[in-house]
């Protein structure tokens, strides 16, 4: 399970808090007009202790019918008007609040889009999900209320007690007598609270994830018949939670308890020693009602402390929760144009080269402008032109022409690759442009090792050095867990190389721009996952805004997906959450199509053929034939049909590249490769 980061240890909730201030910013002056309005609604409260003195020392004290009136009718405007206030001030703030919490929504969004794969690998999806809901809640709920009322308690209380100590200030020495104790008490339990809030919100993140891969896997969980034990894990966790919001609630009760009690025992003091000086003509029965009045109308404002400091800090930690994510570096758009043009030792083999951008940074500044001259050939789809019509593969010599055997080899297995026959355009150097050995695709001594792996521990990838020659297309074979999808995963920046460079035509990928990389890379992965819009969008989301209703149908002709326009609304029909509603074979067919339609010109396809049946497999590798014929690709594969489709082969075992040549050669020549093929070898001859 992935793992969130440890909770920074006694961070100031205030400090934290403040972090909001860019999202809070452009709505700052409904904010504190709301504010105002909140003081001003309180201290319209605190009148009225003043105007019921004024009612008993004077028309109750005369006998005064009209006076008592008037001062009940005052006392009635003084109530609506303080609710007037309170009413405009919940219309002020629910707007914009809500639009402070869109805009980091939006944010979170738009930055979890741009943070690399590695951190995702390390993330749970719970996590992630709690952050972008929960935790944002809290933040609206602590901008609409804590935040206000922490500030208007605050001065309503200041007022008040100055009211209090101008009315009498014996009694008011006497109510402020647990000031210091309840001021211990709520330092003691912000501490303690903000520890429990943490770990209640990060198991509500491990709840969420439980609660997300339970649906997501519900075919997994009834096909095993493993319901109850998921129902067992769940439970745990919500009592392990519900275990944390007791322990929450009885720190809450705690400090109420406290923040109750004692000025409550205040005011009982206060009403003794004032009846008392009443009683011995001291003080006026009025000063004495005001002074209790005014005592009374601050109970509120005191109790709610408690639970205004347990609100801001469940948002202090949503807070801290939120900019954990937000702080994670993104992606950089890539390099400039220039280190892409010049490849070279050092032009961005640093694994790190495009990191330390700031989110909003990365300029782009690389563009398509970095390709090599001579490469910008786009395959068409359905053309087939040239030597698309490949010989056999296998035969050792496919007819596809390829610039020479010679040094693109790798670690000295340079069994020959047939005889090249014929040189194809666009492949031989010109001025100004990259060398035949750098162009097509390249790995100079790539090593690479997951982020999140022990640092003693062996890189996955090491020494690979591979040369993929423009318009050839490679096999790559090796046993399960030989690091083939990590390979692939290397080509469009998924992750970052440990050391070591891949080039694209002598284009380092480290000096392209992202989007000039993925414009030039097409890739299709093992499980093809596909997203809740319809299948015409799921397959153009592969290509330029401008592609149309052709190049969707190109696509999907060459990964014979024609299935699409028998579904009840053809290409519009939606496939529902990640595709679900169709079959593997059809979700991988979209997926292959979606890496096509855009016509790439490095194609990387990672076993995209292994959920068809024969037949359909065949029908696809013979269109796939003519779109390899003009593009550049690297294609995982596992059994001979798929290694068929490709003019060479190379061979990864225990994290290098251990052969390359054609399959016929490997077959005869490299044993753990014919032991990886003798499985469906016979089948394939
Ligand atoms: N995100 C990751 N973090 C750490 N290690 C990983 C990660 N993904 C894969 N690995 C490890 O890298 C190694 C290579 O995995 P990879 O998926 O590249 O193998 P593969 O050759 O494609 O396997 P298969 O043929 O089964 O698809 C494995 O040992 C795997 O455990």
């Amino acid at each position: 399970m992935a793992t969130t980061p440890a909770p920074a240890q006694d961070r100031s909730a205030v400090r934290t808090l403040l972090r909001l201030w860019p999202y809070v910013r452009p709505v700052r002056a409904r904010l504190f007009g709301a504010a105002l309005v909140a003081i001003v609604a309180s201290c319209v409260g605190l009148v009225i202790p003043l105007a019921l003195k004024w009612m008993v020392d004077g028309p109750i004290a005369g006998r005064d019918p009209a006076g008592v009136w008037l001062g009940a009718l005052f006392l009635l405007l003084l109530g609506f008007t303080e609710a007037l206030l309170f009413g405009l001030r919940r219309w002020l703030v629910a707007r914009p609040l809500s639009h402070v919490e869109a805009s980091m929504r939006a944010a979170l969004y738009g930055h979890l889009q741009r943070l690399p794969v590695a951190f995702h690998d390390r993330w749970a999806s719970g996590q992630l999900l709690s952050r972008g809901t929960t935790d944002l809640m809290l933040l609206r709920m602590f901008l609409a209320f804590p935040l206000t009322f922490l500030l208007v308690n605050g001065v309503t209380i200041l007022v008040g007690v100055i009211i209090m100590l101008h009315q009498d200030w014996t009694l008011g020495l006497v109510i402020l007598g647990p000031a210091v104790p309840v001021m211990v008490t709520c330092v003691i339990f912000e501490r303690r609270y903000a520890r429990l809030a943490r770990r209640a919100q990060d198991q509500v993140g491990d709840l969420t994830t439980v609660v997300e891969e339970s649906v997501l896997g519900i075919r997994i969980i009834k096909g095993f018949g493993r319901h109850r034990s998921q129902e067992r894990a769940f439970r745990d966790l919500s009592k392990t939670l519900r275990g944390t919001e007791l322990r929450k609630a009885r720190l809450l009760a705690t400090i109420w308890g406290v923040i109750v009690t004692l000025p409550e025992v205040a005011i009982g003091a206060a009403l003794v020693v004032g009846v008392v000086q009443v009683a011995d003509g001291v003080l006026s029965a009025g000063t004495l009602v005001a002074f209790l009045s005014t005592a009374l109308a601050l109970r509120w404002p005191v109790e709610s402390i408690g639970f205004l400091l347990a609100m801001s800090q469940e948002a202090a930690t949503a807070t801290e929760r939120y900019f954990e994510v937000m702080d994670a570096e993104v992606e950089g758009a890539g390099g400039t144009p220039a280190a892409a043009a010049t490849p070279g030792p050092g032009t961005g083999s640093a694994p790190d080269a495009d990191s330390g951008s700031a989110p909003g940074t990365g300029s782009g500044s690389g563009t398509g402008s970095a390709q090599g001259p001579g490469s910008g050939s786009t395959p068409g789809l359905g053309s087939a032109s040239g030597p698309g019509t490949r010989s056999a593969p296998g035969s050792g010599n496919g007819s596809r022409s390829r610039s020479g055997s010679a040094p693109d080899c790798d670690e000295g297995f340079a069994p020959a690759f047939g005889s090249g026959s014929g040189s194809p355009s666009g492949t031989g150097p010109r001025p100004g442009s990259a060398t035949v050995q750098e162009k097509g695709l390249r790995f100079h001594d790539v090593r690479f090792r997951y982020p999140d792996a022990p640092s003693d521990s062996l890189p996955v990838l090491q020494h690979i050095d591979l040369h993929i020659r423009p318009g050839e297309s490679m096999a790559l074979v090796g046993a399960t867990g030989s690091g083939k999808t990590t390979l692939t995963a290397l080509i469009p920046r998924l992750y970052e190389l440990t050391s070591g460079r891949i080039t694209l035509d002598g284009a380092d990928i480290t000096g392209l721009s992202r989007e000039a990389l993925r414009a030039k890379v097409a890739v299709a992965f093992e499980e093809p996952t596909l997203f809740s819009a319809s299948v015409g969008d799921n397959v153009l989301m592969g290509a330029k805004d401008t592609a149309g209703h052709a190049d969707l149908e190109r696509a999907l002709a060459v990964a014979q997906a024609g299935f699409v326009h028998s579904l009840p609304q053809g290409t519009d029909t939606p496939v529902g959450e990640q595709g679900l509603s169709l079959s593997g074979g059809q979700r991988q067919r979209l997926a292959l199509a979606r890496a096509v339609v855009a016509q790439p010109e490095f194609l990387v396809l990672d076993d995209p053929l292994s959920a068809l049946d024969v037949h359909t497999e065949a029908a696809v590798e013979a269109a796939l034939r003519q779109v390899l014929a003009d593009t550049t690709a690297l294609i995982v594969a596992h059994r001979p049909s798929t290694v068929l489709l490709a003019d060479r082969v190379a061979l990864l075992s225990g994290g290098r590249i251990a052969a390359v040549g054609t399959h016929h050669e490997l077959l005869r020549t490299n044993a753990e490769y014919a032991y990886l093929m003798s499985g469906e070898e016979e089948g394939a001859r």
